[in-house]
């Protein structure tokens, strides 16, 4: 079966140095979403992303989607569109990715600069976005330059569409890929995304769910400007110390939520899906592995990755406002936002976990008798995933994934949202897959994102070779 592929696989090997350089250009751009100030590298990454592509010859559209919503002076980044192959004899795969990155600063912890891909001895390649988005998005540029250069026919016609908003909630995209979805994206068989990370560090997985995002803020105020304690203190009422509480009041140690009602919207557990967990190749060293420690809810497997994947969970995540140096400044925070999110599952409506919170921090803050003013807003929400894994666009997967790394994948969910996701599903009609190309220790989102060489290279392998099993599926769905 797909015999051309032992060409394609020596020419990614052959084209490996020029591939982690492609890589290297990628992540020396700063493209962080959630910074204002970068908002000019995150559209230079888009433009590098374009001229690559042109040079590779797809038909390329860099896409603009307005300003952004509630920043009126700031255009959203474009989304970049590209079609690669137009022929009717050929089945079409729409791929998605991002391409910016989370925050990141040497200054956080990270060992070497974060926007420098430095490599290690033992091929691990460290830098923002390596795994998070850029090195799956490169795979697929990568894929098609090693069959060119291998003068293998490309399979499919592929259709490509990278954000530059994903880490912000994928702003204004949902309406494109709507409007799209029987323009650009119509003639899509299915669709494929490459964002997330195995389980562990050895085996691949297919991903059919997500969890999704309700990201919540929080903001206290009362003074009219930040205040010496020594003078203030004890006459006036803070807002950081209303905020602390409102936000301790949120979850306890056990990351059990405290928002009564919320537990109420969660699908209960079949005798089935608990079946399901065992057969996972997955233990709690991995864990501890990749979080660095053993501070683990659950002593157990299978709890633990039920509360990965199929309960909710809530995280705070920080306090805009607020002092955060080194050193022992003696002030009063005037204004203090407190962020925090959810993540959703199966059966949550977005709107029903929007009104379970706004309430209980709403009678929270109440019982505090505070005379300072408090605001809870929703800055952005992105819904749950679950989808059929008994696709022909996942079997193709599995045998690519068997042929590249010699074992059958595990069918896994995932954690973590991509929100555009279910609005593919939706719009186009067509199956999702989530084929990762990083493993569990790549640190997404963390100081030292890192992607191992071997996950990159036999990644663009897998990429493509998913695309050769694509084509040879019998048309049943
Ligand atoms: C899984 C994916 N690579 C990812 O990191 N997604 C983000 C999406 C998001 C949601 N709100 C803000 N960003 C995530 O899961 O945090
Ligand atoms: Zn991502
Ligand atoms: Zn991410």
């Amino acid at each position: 079966m797909a015999p051309q592929l032992d060409g394609y696989f020596k020419q990614v090997d052959a084209l490996s140095d020029h591939f982690i350089e492609r890589l290297r250009k990628a992540v020396a751009i700063p493209s962080i979403s959630a910074d204002e100030e970068r908002r000019p590298d995150v559209v230079r990454m888009g433009e590098f992303l374009a001229d690559e592509l042109t040079a590779l010859g797809a038909e390329v559209q860099k896409r603009p989607l307005g300003k952004q919503p509630g920043k009126e002076h700031l255009d959203l980044p474009p989304v970049i569109i590209a079609r690669y192959g137009n022929d009717k004899k050929k089945r079409t795969i729409l791929v998605y990715g991002h391409y910016d990155v989370q925050p990141a600063g040497k200054d956080d912890g990270w060992a070497t600069e974060p926007f420098e891909l430095t490599i290690d001895d033992k091929g691990r390649m460290y830098g923002r976005g390596s795994t998070d988005d850029k090195g799956p998005v490169l795979g697929w540029l990568n894929a098609i330059e090693a069959h060119q250069k291998a003068g293998v026919d490309f399979p499919v016609n592929l259709l490509m569409c990278f954000e530059g908003m994903e880490e912000y909630g994928s702003e204004g995209l949902d309406d494109f890929i709507n409007a799209e979805a029987k323009k650009f994206f119509a003639d899509a068989d299915a669709v494929c995304i490459s964002d997330n990370y195995w389980l562990g560090t050895e085996k691949p997985c297919l991903t059919y769910g997500l969890r999704g995002c309700s990201y919540y803020s929080v903001e206290i105020s009362g003074p009219g400007q930040d205040l010496h304690s020594g003078v203030f203190g004890g006459t006036a009422q803070e807002p950081m110390t209303d905020l602390t509480r409102v936000l301790a009041s949120l979850v306890d140690t056990d990351g059990k939520i405290q928002i009564p009602g919320l537990a109420d919207l969660v699908a209960p557990l079949t005798d089935e899906e608990k079946s399901l967990y065992s057969d996972i190749a997955f233990t709690m060293d991995d864990l501890h592995e990749s979080l660095g420690s053993k501070t683990t809810i659950f002593p157990d497997k299978e709890r633990t990755l039920m509360g990965r994947w199929r309960y909710p969970s809530l995280s705070i995540h920080g306090i805009e406002g607020a002092f955060s140096q080194p050193g022992a400044k003696t002030v009063i925070p005037a204004k203090v936002s407190g962020k925090f999110s959810i993540r959703t599952v199966p059966n949550m409506e977005p709107e029903d976990v929007d009104r379970l919170v706004f309430k209980y921090v709403d009678d929270v803050f109440k019982k505090l008798g505070s005379k300072n003013t408090m605001k809870c807003s929703l800055l952005h929400a992105g819904k749950w995933w679950v989808a059929s894994p008994k696709h022909w666009n996942f079997s193709a997967a599995s045998k690519a994934v068997e042929r590249v790394w010699g074992v059958k994948p595990d069918l896994t969910r995932e954690g973590g949202s991509i929100p555009v996701t279910l609005t593919f599903e939706q719009a186009t009609g067509k199956n999702v897959l989530l084929l990762p190309m990083g493993s569990s220790t790549d640190a997404a989102h963390s100081i030292n994102e890192k992607l191992d060489k071997k996950n990159y290279i036999e990644g663009i392998k897998l990429l493509g070779a998913y695309l050769h099993y694509v084509a040879e599926e019998p048309i049943t769905n």
